[in-house]
């Protein structure tokens, strides 16, 4: 059973409300962890993951390089950037005119791609990189026991199918540092800004872990924003757009944003799990039985997906472009539907 965990939370906004967030204890007996899982991203594409075996000290040692980045003055922050994808970036998110009240590192989660980025990043470069590296790879195997469960829980023949992807030397999955700053005027009320406007990732999965600030926020079936209590020692999982489509439809990606309206930093750091650019995205054969259960999405490259959504806003509904059966007015409604 997916257990929810109540929320508190100081983060409201016109349309919220307190539910409960399901949480997966990874120390449970694994068939009825796997059934749990899949339930967990059928109901709500979101979850908590408690009991991870992570050890606390490599959250630390990424909070601390993270935080030692973002202390330096400006000047010295953008030599890592602009973000175009990768390195430092701030107010703007991607190529398309969002933006947001953050700064951010965006850093490709290829070992020597992070080698490469870290000599503009910190002065010892080698401590940065061994840290992020160090990440990482704890966050991947928290990924892949995911995946592995979904697979189990779904009943697809490939025990391995998805964590493969995301363990491949030429997996795409990056890994990315938001920082909020505090908001400098004191509001009468109830004012919130913008930290990340509302979306889905595109990837498969999304691991994110933040300090001990609030403000994130997930969008329910009921069409409510529900704010996501801090839980700086467990992860939130997210399901993203390409496990949207690998599962044929029967989970679906969480939209998402991060409000910012607290007089403490928020820092969060997100694993988004990505297969090699070149990897066909489709249904698992598991997931359609024509002629009832046809497949609803057109196969794709991870490639051509990138490309159109790196051609896209933030809050655009992409997977409309990838539909089997694409009618006109899907592709119109594709458009900024979510733009907060
Ligand atoms: C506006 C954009 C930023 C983004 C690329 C995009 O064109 C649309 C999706 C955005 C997102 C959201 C999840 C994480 C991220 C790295 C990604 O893969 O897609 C960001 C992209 C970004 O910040 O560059
Ligand atoms: O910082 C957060 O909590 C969420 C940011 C986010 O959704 C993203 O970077 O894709
Ligand atoms: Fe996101």
């Amino acid at each position: 059973m997916v257990v929810p965990s109540p929320t508190s939370s100081k983060i409201t906004s016109n349309k919220t409300r307190a539910m409960g967030i399901p949480t997966i204890d990874l120390s449970m007996e694994r068939s009825q962890l796997s059934q749990t899982v899949v339930k967990a991203c059928e109901e709500y594409g979101f979850f908590r993951v408690v009991n991870h075996n992570v050890p606390k000290e490599v959250i630390a040692r990424l909070e601390e390089e993270g935080a030692e980045f973002f202390s330096k003055p400006s000047h010295e922050k953008r030599r890592a950037g602009p973000a175009s994808p990768f390195g430092y970036g701030f107010t703007n998110i991607g190529p398309n005119g969002d933006i947001g009240d953050l700064e951010y590192l965006l850093l490709h989660a290829n070992p020597l791609s992070i080698a490469q980025i870290s000599k503009t990043i910190a002065n010892d470069s080698t401590k940065f990189s061994t840290v992020v590296k160090e990440y990482v790879e704890v966050v991947k195997e928290v990924t892949c026991e995911i995946l592995d469960l979904v697979v189990e829980g779904l009943g697809v023949a490939d025990k391995s199918g998805l964590s493969r992807l995301i363990r491949d030397f030429d997996s795409d999955s990056v890994l990315r540092m938001n920082h909020y700053p505090p908001l400098k005027v004191k509001w009468k009320g109830n004012k919130n800004s913008i930290g990340f406007g509302a979306h889905s990732d595109p990837q498969m999965l999304t691991i994110m872990r933040s300090n001990d600030v609030g403000g994130l926020q997930i969008y329910t079936r009921e069409g409510l924003w529900l704010p996501v209590p801090p839980d700086p020692t467990n992860f939130f999982v997210m399901v993203g757009d390409v496990l949207q489509v690998m599962t044929n439809g029967k989970f679906m990606s969480v939209r998402h944003r991060a409000l910012t309206n607290t007089s403490e930093a928020r820092m969060s750091m997100i694993y988004f799990a990505a297969p090699p650019l070149d990897w066909w995205i489709a249904p698992l054969p598991e997931m359609v039985s024509p002629p009832e259960n046809e497949s609803v999405y057109k196969a794709f490259t991870w490639a051509q997906y990138k490309e159109a959504t790196y051609s896209l806003r933030l809050g655009d509904s992409r997977l409309d472009l990838f539909r089997a059966q694409i009618d006109t007015h899907l592709l119109s409604s594709s458009q900024s539907q979510f733009q907060c």
